[in-house]
């Protein structure tokens, strides 16, 4: 099948940025406000990246776009530089370092603590700008005189001062930055960014140092408000003080949920819907103070009944007119795992420093939680190649050691040596790198991607480590990931299913791609939490196959209730009761273990 051809949004958009100035005005747009859509789509993108792509609703983005403006009308208006772009590179860069420091803070906490931080730093820099920092950015009545942007070319200098040729500046840095936010959202980086937005927790059972992503994508974030800052000064001639007011943070964000978030172009349309609305209902309608009323009603109405926004219902549409052809976009290329990428997957191990002996010896290791104790003194090994089942009635501490061994949850005391290495108190994100990982008793998905991007987001964090900034790399050009997905779809039998979105997919399926997600890790040590809770007979059976098929050459921990089938799997069973180890042994020697029988099973055991 041929692939779509990759650049359609990009051809699309210079397209619309060039019929935007003939076809605009007949809509009843004056030129002015066509430039401001394009500063505000700008600052938008950089938005869109940190709430659309990564889930993190900031309400602090005011405070870069007036701290970036400032810098550039400073240097221009107060020092001798007349270099119109330096000055808009230095105001992005000034953003940036600001937007790392806040983000240092502010990212310390997430959702709505998160934002209510970023509500509190707008403020912050808001207050900064008028009363300490007055001398530098004019307090009230901000910086003027700011020139308007002009580019040396050595034997002429362009300059960019009537409404047409302004809109030609905006519109070819509106282009770049949206190219720039393509390549982050189509990068291995940006479906990391995803992932994050999904499920924070299971991006970081995978292996990624989610707090460096987010650090990042805020800096990023803040660049493109700064920039789009200094570009506001050089359109109006002076730099206004109402930039860091904590209502352009809000609009940024009404923009951008009108125009539809994690879609790039909807800040823009959100930005046309809005700036178009505030002067038909001033400037036309005369409407004095109540356009805010107006206005506030017609964003509730788009946000409820546009839940997806401009741009998800312009997708929507798209779709439902050619649907095939949208099928087709969705669907990159169908890819058949080869009996190679199948075998290098069930060899593939993280390289171990010891090849026999225990892989895992935990000891002493307890959980205690206020008054209860979940875990208590337990000592447990597992050896190189083996396949250990845990069983213990409901409540007994299994999850919890689990937790505990995959470094989630720290243990009250105790110790945990892994690849002859002391794991207490490391990380998951550390556990999961060095090759410990698990697959969860309730599934940990990324319900809105597909199987494919959910095991690529498995696999980036053993193919790239936990952290990489390679923003504009190529998602598909990371060596080895095509194979690797493949590989990982094959053997939990979801290659079918590859560009199905997780939330379509059955029960049974999702329970193997949980286990899927853990495998493409390529762990030394797999921990399996109850792989066939809440499944089918007919499924169970299917999952029991699979499982066997995975256990060859690999060391496997089993929890599960089906004593049935774990037991003919596993060659050492460890029963836990009330957070204690209780009895081991071989399938045989639990089975008939009347201590176990007596305080595990009631009984049931004689009937397995
Ligand atoms: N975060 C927590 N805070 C407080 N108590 C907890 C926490 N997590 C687990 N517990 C308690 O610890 C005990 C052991 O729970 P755990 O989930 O580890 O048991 P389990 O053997 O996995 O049970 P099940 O088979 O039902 O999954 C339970 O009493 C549980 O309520």
């Amino acid at each position: 099948m041929r692939r779509p051809f990759p650049y359609r949004a990009e051809v699309l958009t210079i397209l619309a940025l060039i019929a935007a100035p003939f076809v605009l005005p007949h809509l009843g747009f004056t030129p002015t406000t066509i430039n401001r859509i394009l500063i505000w789509g700008m600052v938008g993108i950089g938005f869109d990246l940190l709430f659309g792509y990564t889930g993190l609703l900031s309400f602090g983005q005011s405070a870069f776009f007036g701290s970036g403006g400032m810098f550039a009308a400073y240097l221009l208006t107060q020092t001798s530089m007349q270099n119109t772009l330096f000055a808009l590179l230095i105001g992005t860069i000034a953003a940036g370092v600001l937007g790392y420091l806040v983000g240092l803070v502010a990212l310390r906490r997430t959702g709505i603590y998160f934002a209510m931080i970023t509500v509190a730093i707008a403020e912050v820099f808001f207050y900064l700008e008028f009363n300490p920092l007055s001398d530098f950015t004019g307090g009230e009545n901000g910086l003027a005189g700011v020139p308007t942007p002009s580019v040396s070319l050595g034997f002429t200098t362009l300059e960019f001062d009537s409404n047409l040729s302004m809109y030609v500046f905006f519109a070819f840095w509106y282009f770049v930055a949206l190219a720039l936010a393509l390549r982050i959202v189509r990068s291995p980086f940006g479906l990391v960014l995803r992932a994050i937005r999904e499920n924070p927790l299971r991006a970081e059972a995978l292996g990624h140092d989610i707090r460096k992503y987010k650090l990042a994508v805020f800096v990023v974030a803040a660049m493109y408000a700064g920039f789009a800052g200094g570009l506001l000064g050089m359109m109006q001639g002076f730099m206004p003080p109402d930039a860091f007011m904590f209502a352009t943070s809000g609009e940024i964000v009404m923009q951008t949920a009108i125009g539809g978030a994690g879609t790039l172009f909807g800040p823009l349309l959100g930005a046309a819907v809005w700036l178009y609305l505030s002067d038909f209902f001033q400037v036309t309608l005369k409407l004095g103070a109540a356009w805010r009323l107006i206005l506030g009603v017609v964003f509730v109405l788009l946000v409820v009944f546009l839940r997806r926004g401009l741009a998800g219902a312009i997708i929507d549409l798209w779709h439902l007119v050619w649907p095939k052809s949208a099928k087709v976009a969705a669907t990159p290329q169908p890819t058949q795992a080869s009996s190679a990428d199948t075998a290098d997957m069930q060899a593939a191990r993280k390289d171990t420093r010891t090849h026999e002996g225990p892989i895992l010896q935990a000891t002493g290791l307890t959980k205690r939680y206020g008054g209860l104790l979940a875990n208590s003194d337990i000592n447990f090994s597992v050896d190189h190649g083996e396949i250990r089942g845990i069983i213990g009635p409901n409540g007994a501490g299994k999850s919890t050691f689990f937790k505990m061994l995959t470094c989630e949850v720290q243990p009250t005391s105790g110790k945990i040596v892994f690849d002859g290495r002391d794991i207490t108190g490391m990380g998951v994100i550390d556990a999961c790198q060095l090759g410990l990982t698990k697959s969860y008793q309730i599934n940990q998905l990324f319900e809105k991607l597909t199987v494919r991007q959910n095991l690529e987001i498995a696999a980036l964090g053993e193919l790239r480590g936990k952290f990489k900034l390679d923003l504009f790399k190529d998602l598909h050009k990371v060596p080895k990931l095509d194979a690797h997905v493949a590989g990982t779809a094959a053997l939990v039998h979801l290659t079918e299913r590859l560009d199905t979105h997780v939330s379509e997919l059955a029960y049974g399926e999702k329970r193997r791609l949980e286990i899927g997600l853990a495998l493409a890790t390529t762990p030394s040590l797999l921990l399996l939490d109850e792989p066939l809770a809440g499944m089918s007979a007919e499924e169970r059976v299917e999952t029991v196959a699979l499982l066997r098929s995975i256990a060859q050459g690999r060391t496997l921990v089993i929890i599960d209730h089906d004593m049935d089938s774990l037991f003919e799997l596993v060659s050492k069973v460890t029963v836990l009761q009330e957070g204690r180890l209780l009895v081991e042994g071989t399938p045989d020697e639990i089975k008939s273990n009347p201590q176990v029988q007596e305080a595990y099973l009631g009984g049931v055991m004689e009937e397995v």
